[in-house]
């Protein structure tokens, strides 16, 4: 089976000679949900709009369901839902006569009830668009989106503006269209978001894809921590020399690539020396600490990037304490 998307140096240079997309390939097999992460200006959505058959590229190839979604767009656009940024409706249109209207242009359209209440906007049916609220639009954006029962999902920052459970929602919603079969793409500031869902992410970083794989296999390469800390009169300097510490006061952090061999031994010092460790906490790397180790690294590798096994281009990391401990 052809993947749902595939993009294959693929460039993007606006008019005024901008280089938005430098470059970047990657695949997304069908049926898998797939983040797009990046700082601002990054040119996620310059490389979503390409996908989305809206431009052209420059360069490189894109293919969506083995189809070129700029050049064959009748073929794509039928078998595609896309979710703007910025949805613009006529404001004095009730949300169920948005929908419907919608629906009026959509082929094997879901009914209109079901479209709303699977972004939970059943009771706001009746209401003007104007009168939404900004996290209602982008629910209606969502509903529009996967009206027409699409294979091929975009979601452009599908929950910028949604509260804590409109967001939880809009996961469930995502994992159940996942379920179904569905092919997400969507681009994402919120790390947890793309922790949660994705199945493969991208980072990308001035138009190109610093890191990709599973969300474990980009989290993989960054360091776990351990924070404590000491009681009083206590000394960092008494911890075993093999624990790289660094300290701030009381509170110590140490950096470990092998956080059971690190804490292991911090525990048996612990206990030998008869000292109560406070507040310990241990935890694995997240995806929002290799995304900030990756953006304030990115200038410098861009240009230089490794590439790992897996065909992974990963930022090189390096066991490090921490200078600061929060
Ligand atoms: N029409 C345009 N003409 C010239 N430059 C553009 C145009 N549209 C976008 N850009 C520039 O291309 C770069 C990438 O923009 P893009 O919107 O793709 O980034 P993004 O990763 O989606 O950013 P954000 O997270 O801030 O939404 C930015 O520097 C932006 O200013």
């Amino acid at each position: 089976m052809t993947p749902a998307i595939e993009a294959d140096g693929l460039h993007r240079t606006y008019s005024g000679g901008f280089e938005a997309v430098g470059g970047i390939s990657f695949t997304v097999p069908r049926g898998e949900v797939f983040a797009l992460l990046g700082t601002n200006g990054a040119g996620k959505t310059s490389t979503v709009e390409l996908l989305e058959g809206l431009a052209a590229p420059t360069g490189g190839t894109a293919r969506v369901l083995g189809h070129d979604p700029y050049r064959e767009r009748a073929a794509v656009r039928p078998r595609i839902g896309v979710m703007l940024q910025e949805g613009g409706f006529p404001s004095n249109l009730t949300v169920a006569e948005t929908v419907r209207m919608w629906a009026g242009c959509t082929s094997g359209a879901r009914p209109v009830g079901e479209a709303l209440a699977a972004v939970g906007l059943t009771d706001r049916a009746r209401v003007r668009i104007k009168q939404l609220s900004g996290g209602e639009r982008r629910r209606l954006d969502l509903a529009l989106a996967l009206l027409g029962r699409p294979e091929v999902l975009f979601l452009d920052e599908p929950t910028t503006g949604l509260d804590a459970e409109g967001r939880r929602d809009t996961w469930d919603l995502v994992r159940r269209l996942r379920d179904e079969g569905t092919t997400v793409l969507l681009t994402t500031h919120y790390l947890e978001e793309a922790e949660t869902l994705a199945d493969r992410l991208a980072i990308m970083h001035r138009g190109r894809i610093v890191t990709s794989g599973t969300p474990a296999e980009v989290t993989a390469a960054r360091p776990a921590r351990i924070r404590f800390r000491l009681p009083e009169g206590t000394g960092h300097e008494r911890l075993p020399l093999g624990l790289k510490a660094a300290a701030y006061g009381r509170r110590v952090e140490i950096r470990t690539y092998d956080l059971q061999e690190a804490l292991g031994e911090l525990l048996g010092w612990a206990r030998a020396a008869d000292v109560r460790l406070e507040e310990l906490d241990a935890r694995s790397a997240s995806l929002e600490e290799a995304f900030l180790e990756i953006a304030s690294r990115a200038d410098d590798l861009t240009g230089g990037l490794a590439e790992a096994p897996g065909g992974l281009a990963t930022a090189p990391a390096r066991p490090h304490a921490h200078e600061e401990a929060r």
